[in-house]
């Protein structure tokens, strides 16, 4: 299906990111205008436009609705980790939900590769969570008395697929997530984070064509998840499979993240990628989420550098436009003098310590009350 910014355009930053480069990638779910109410004659909220532009709280005292999902449009990108990130009662669990009808929208148009998912019947709903979207939940929902490789294989057990071929299949995506050797023993048996990984090899056992995690890690230590987030990255980069991954961990959401959608109250308030949610925060809300986020380990050379002076584009390390400013600094304090960078044997800018620095203490863009040039 053809991507359009057209369903977007009452948010700027949805239709900005559904405008730019990607717009020939193609699309797996398409969102437009989504609401989800909660409350008596929810459905009578998105289309009345005396209570639309109401705070999240004036709406819940005015009419007793709280509207968990308002007015929201994006597409998921074939092939991308799609995070929906936001703190607690923002949103997320509800909209992701709503992709596959867990839970009902209100209103609002929504296609799964091109087909649209509130028209689908039963049966059709039934094959797009079994089949086409996963969903990895933060409790495992593991079957305490079934081995690991049984709990893999159930997914494809409802799915009726036969004995040996669901064992095989279950073996190798016990594997794939370095469980192997740990197949016969029961949930109980296991830590959280490998607890995890077998509902991570169940959802992966039926190949769906998106996987969707509901904050799967936020139970884990620290240490656990750090692992289990770079499995996530791991198995997206081996595999490329579409993922839609909902936290409320900004550092987490910056690890696994192609492009984050950012909410606040229902809505979208800014849906970039980390280095657009850090290096240009849409709003106050933004800048403050962000505020502590080591900038030089999201942001790339691109940001920092400038153009090149006489002579400079022969001379000195290259550096390829997606390099970190991190490393970047490594590579000029190391050589002493500036970088090149080079993108196809093209010198696209040079940075130097004085505009790595300026990235690094923030004032490279516009101040909270300056104008941009
Ligand atoms: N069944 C329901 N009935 C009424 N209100 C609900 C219901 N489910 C969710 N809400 C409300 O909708 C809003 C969004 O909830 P949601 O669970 O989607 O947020 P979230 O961002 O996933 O939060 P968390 O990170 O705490 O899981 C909250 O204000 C919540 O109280």
């Amino acid at each position: 299906m053809a991507t359009t910014a057209a369903g977007a355009s009452e948010i700027p930053n949805a239709r900005k990111a559904v405008d730019t480069a990607e717009d020939s990638r193609e699309v797996v779910f398409s969102v437009r205008h989504l609401w989800k109410v909660f409350g008596p004659k929810a459905d009578k909220i998105p289309d009345d436009s005396s209570v639309t532009e109401l705070s999240a709280q004036e709406l819940r005292e005015q009419t007793g609705c709280t509207a968990a999902v308002r007015d929201v449009s994006f597409d998921v990108h074939k092939g991308e980790v799609f995070v929906v990130m936001g703190l607690s009662g923002s949103g997320k669990s509800t909209l992701v939900r709503c992709l596959t009808r867990l839970i009902e929208p209100t209103s609002g148009d929504l296609e799964m590769d091109g087909e649209d998912v509130r028209a689908m019947d039963r049966g059709a709903l039934r094959d797009l969570r079994r089949r086409r979207a996963a969903m990895v939940f933060q409790h495992f929902g593991l079957l305490p008395h079934r081995t690991v490789v049984d709990n893999v294989a159930y997914g494809l057990e409802i799915q009726g697929v036969g004995k040996s071929e669901r064992r095989e299949k279950a073996t190798e995506m016990v594997d794939k997530v370095g469980l192997a050797g740990l197949e016969k023993r029961r949930p109980g048996q296991l830590s959280g984070g490998q607890q995890q990984r077998v509902g991570l090899a169940r959802a992966l056992a039926v190949d769906p064509e998106v996987l969707l995690f509901d904050e799967p890690f936020s139970a884990l230590d620290p240490l656990i998840r750090r692992d289990m987030q770079e499995e996530v990255v791991r198995l997206h980069r081996e595999e490329g499979r579409t993922m839609v991954f909902i936290t409320h961990d900004l550092a987490e959401a910056l690890r696994v993240g192609d492009r984050i959608a950012l909410m606040r109250d229902g809505q979208i308030v800014q849906l970039g990628t980390p280095e657009e949610i850090v290096g240009s925060p849409a709003d106050d809300y933004v800048r403050d989420f962000v505020r502590d986020v080591p900038r030089e380990q999201v942001l790339t050379v691109r940001r920092a550098m400038r153009p090149a002076e006489d002579g400079e584009a022969e001379q000195g390390p290259a550096l390829g436009p997606d390099t970190l400013i991190s490393d970047a600094i490594e590579a000029v304090a190391r050589s002493g003098g500036a970088a090149r960078v080079v993108d196809d044997g093209r010198c696209l800018g040079i940075v130097d310590h004085a505009c790595l620095l300026k990235v690094v203490a923030r004032i490279d863009q516009p101040q909270h009350g300056e104008v941009a040039a």
